[in-house]
């Protein structure tokens, strides 16, 4: 399983730095939550530490080896959820999840297995025909975290994917999200819900890109 380290890591567009220099170490089955309001630089973070885009300073090395691109750190299993979900709108849920596996030379019976328990996993069992278009807000966070679950993902970068649902879906998309930290993946849920912060092994606050940690990791 995978280890992620940040060293010294800094996002900025132009003259605006979205995340002061940051130092992390996430070990295999670590749940952190990232906090803070609005444009405090949660998405950067986690961009950054899914190769997508280039640090103005520092690194990310996932295993001992730095991230080169996005590609690269999705060949390495590393799953980015993004805000807004990145899903195709016009396929179906099941496709959705389904085409990723193919792409990933997945078995097609093994790639429609694990298709129809991540899809059950995340409650829309009876949406796999669905055309992503046609589904709720929550309903399509629900499948982006299906994909990202179908995937077996060693680093699952969660960008507020429970922010659209509610409160039932929303704990049992956090224990789902617990349930990949327990099978052994880091995974860091930028979240601006206090209770599925709680429940991650540790909670980093940023505010105007400045890290402070709420409750810090402690060594495994
Ligand atoms: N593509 C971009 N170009 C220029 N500035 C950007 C870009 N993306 C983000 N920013 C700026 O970087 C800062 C951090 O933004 P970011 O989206 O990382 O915050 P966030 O904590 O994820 O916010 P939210 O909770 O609203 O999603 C903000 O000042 C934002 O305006």
């Amino acid at each position: 399983m995978s280890e992620v380290r940040a060293q010294g890591l800094s996002v900025a567009y132009d003259d605006v730095v979205a995340v002061q220099p940051i130092d992390l170490e996430l070990g295999a089955g670590t749940m952190l939550a990232v906090t803070g309001p609005s444009g405090a630089g949660k998405s950067s973070l986690l961009w950054a530490l899914a190769g997508a885009l280039t640090p103005a300073a520092g690194s990310v090395h996932v295993d001992g080896a730095s991230l080169t691109s996005r590609d690269d750190a999705t060949t390495r299993g590393i799953s980015l959820i993004p805000q807004g979900n990145g899903l195709a709108g016009a396929l179906t849920a099941e496709e959705n999840v389904l085409v990723p596996l193919l792409a990933r030379k997945v078995s097609p019976r093994e790639a429609l297995q694990r298709t129809g328990a991540a899809l059950a996993l995340v409650g829309l069992e009876q949406s796999g025909r669905h055309l992503v278009d046609e589904l709720s807000g929550g309903q399509q966070q629900r499948v982006a975290l299906a994909r990202a679950f179908a995937t077996r993902a060693g680093v699952l970068l969660a960008d507020e994917s429970t922010s659209d649902l509610d409160a039932g879906n929303r704990e049992r998309m956090v224990a789902a999200l617990q349930g990949e930290a327990k099978r052994g993946a880091v995974v860091v849920l930028a979240t601006h819900d206090p209770e599925a912060a709680a429940v991650a092994d540790a909670e980093l606050a940023l505010d105007e890109g400045v890290a402070t940690w709420v409750r810090p990791l402690t060594a495994t």
